[in-house]
């Protein structure tokens, strides 16, 4: 069983007719963005979706999804996979370094569903390091900073692309990687308050409903 289409799958579901959708980024969101382009093509439904990505943009695309912008509508319903969730529904995003985005749209809109497989739930969220996307020319500063905070610090690496990863904005990221994250929603606030820091991978607030694909079925927090 594909548990990330199940999970993708299951969120389409929820989308209404003339739905302004946040479209979220990466591999599960993926399956989520095929499911509403099956709707548009064979219910009909009128729909637009935000992208939160390059990714995101073009399989929108692809889908024959209408897109738009925040600056042209507001987000009825926002759907986002995670790198880890747990039973506070607090996340870790940010693994394919689309964080900043996904934050604005899926903090911005009415509703909140985040879909992930079962790997991803977890007991408390902290082993996923933490992607946080800085400006190029902070990037030695805020990783001195984070080390005093006690995290272990890396610059992401591109593949197939010599030297750091450059987001869609423009930037690099660095993963954090604290031992125990105490207070999910104090660190989501203090390390947006690093100078050079434009987005952390933290979210705390927000979400309304985490679908999980597990091998017993869907099962929703
Ligand atoms: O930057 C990427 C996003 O935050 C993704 O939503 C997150 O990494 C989960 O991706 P996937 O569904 O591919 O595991």
């Amino acid at each position: 069983m594909n548990l990330k289409k199940e999970a993708g799958y299951k969120a389409a579901e929820y989308v209404t007719d003339g739905d302004i959708l946040g479209l979220g980024t990466g591999s599960t969101t993926h399956y989520f963005i095929e499911a509403v382009g099956k709707r548009i093509a064979d219910e009909g439904i009128n729909v637009m979706g935000i992208p939160t990505s390059f990714q995101s943009l073009l399989l929108a695309k692809q889908w024959n999804i209408p897109v738009t912008s925040l600056e042209e509508h507001d987000i009825d319903l926002a759907v986002d996979g995670a790198d880890e969730v747990d039973k506070n529904l607090n996340l870790v995003k940010g693994g394919g370094a689309a964080h900043t985005k996904e934050k604005i749209v899926d903090y911005s809109a009415k509703q909140f569903i985040v879909i992930v497989d079962e790997s991803k739930y977890v007991e408390e969220i902290g082993n996923f390091p933490v992607p946080v996307e800085v400006i190029p020319d902070a990037s030695r500063v805020v990783i001195q900073t984070l080390e005093d905070m006690g995290a272990e610090c890396e610059i992401r690496m591109g593949e197939r692309k010599d030297g750091p990863v450059i987001t869609d904005n423009g930037n690099f990221v660095i993963d954090a990687k604290f031992e125990k994250i105490e207070s999910p929603m104090h660190l989501e606030i203090d390390l947006n308050s690093i100078p050079g820091v434009v987005e952390n991978g933290i979210f705390t607030q927000m979400v309304d409903k985490v679908i999980i694909g597990t091998s017993e079925g869907i099962k929703e927090l």
